[in-house]
């Protein structure tokens, strides 16, 4: 079993009377995407702040590997930690490389070693050719890929990521995401953060679901799907109106006109089952599609709202 390379415990913060981040704890091993998923306002940033060293925590500890805090080595800290702000921040008037040598040298790099690291991160964001040009003559996705390659110059061990495809075409996007599977398989840490459940489905490994500043579950997927009453869902389309007397005491199932929608743990094991229950029933199936559920239905359950509201 891996070490944990960070781990955050009971942060708080609040601004006023309003508590943006209540008691969150966390923790992440090399090689792992952690997706910190929730809605507008439910506490990611602030979170991301708290663990970068930009948010002051009311209360509450970040430690990384080898028990390196904030409050023990600032500076070292910084140093294996890379960020990915949410807004957008470079110097749109000076080149491309010349804002990621700005990055390396506030970590006290080394002008060969920046060198050759500026080489790389402009590589792998697939902006080398375009090193001697400024963010200002750059699209969207572009700015978002070079806001990347700056978190990236010093080599950090976790990268956090404050919803980095923010705005971006589908292209850059994907891009991004093979950028973030990378620094992965290269065995780097990285918090995600995102109200894109397909995003979080996608790349996360385990997920954070946080709401109103608190974590309303984490897990991987499975166990997060676990949750739900049914993680996989069978549509029939039904040739005629069936009687409700035909359809009563079937668990699990809703009835959306002539369709209906039937919950099932496992749809392999559970779809034959539950059709010979309907011809036994005298329901005639026409049509049969199947769906699995989504993060946002465990949102959805554990909240009893929509993830994007
Ligand atoms: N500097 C600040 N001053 C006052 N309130 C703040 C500040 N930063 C965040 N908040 C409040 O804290 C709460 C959490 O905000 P935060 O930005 O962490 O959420 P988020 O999950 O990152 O949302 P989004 O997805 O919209 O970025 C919100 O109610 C927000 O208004």
């Amino acid at each position: 079993m891996k070490q944990d390379v960070l781990v955050a415990q009971g942060l708080r913060k609040a601004y006023g009377d309003r508590v943006a981040v209540h008691e969150v704890g966390l923790s992440l091993k090399p090689g792992e995407v952690l997706g910190l998923l929730g809605p507008n306002g439910a506490g990611k940033s602030t979170t991301v702040g708290m663990i970068c060293g930009l948010t002051v925590p009311d209360a509450g500890t970040v430690t990384l590997a080898g028990g390196l805090s904030l409050g023990n080595d600032e500076a070292g800290y910084k140093r294996r930690i890379g960020l990915v702000p949410q807004d957008i921040a470079l110097y749109e008037e000076l080149p491309a490389r010349m804002n990621i040598e700005l990055f390396g040298a506030l970590y006290g790099m080394a002008p060969e070693v920046l060198k050759r690291r500026a080489d790389e991160v402009l590589a792998m964001v697939g902006l080398s050719d375009r090193a001697a040009d400024k963010p200002a003559t750059f699209s969207g996705g572009m700015k978002r890929r070079l806001n990347i390659a700056c978190a990236l110059v010093h080599d950090p061990e976790v990268i956090l990521l404050d919803e980095p495809t923010a705005g971006v075409d589908p292209q850059s996007r994907n891009a991004i995401f093979d950028n973030l599977e990378t620094l992965k398989s290269a065995g780097k840490a990285l918090i995600y953060t995102t109200h894109y459940m397909e995003e979080a489905e996608r790349l996360a490994d385990r997920i954070v679901i946080v709401d109103h500043g608190r974590v309303v579950a984490s897990g991987t997927q499975a166990e997060l799907f676990a949750l739900l009453p049914a993680a996989q869902l069978l549509q029939l389309e039904l040739d005629g109106e069936p009687d409700d007397v035909a359809l009563q005491g079937l668990t699990g199932m809703k009835r959306v006109g002539q369709r209906l929608e039937i919950g099932v743990a496992d749809l392999a094991r559970d779809t034959g089952g539950v059709l010979a229950a309907l011809a036994q029933r005298g329901v005639k199936v026409r049509g049969l599609a199947t769906a699995r559920a989504t993060l946002e239905d465990v949102f959805l359950q554990l909240t009893g709202r929509a993830l994007r509201d």
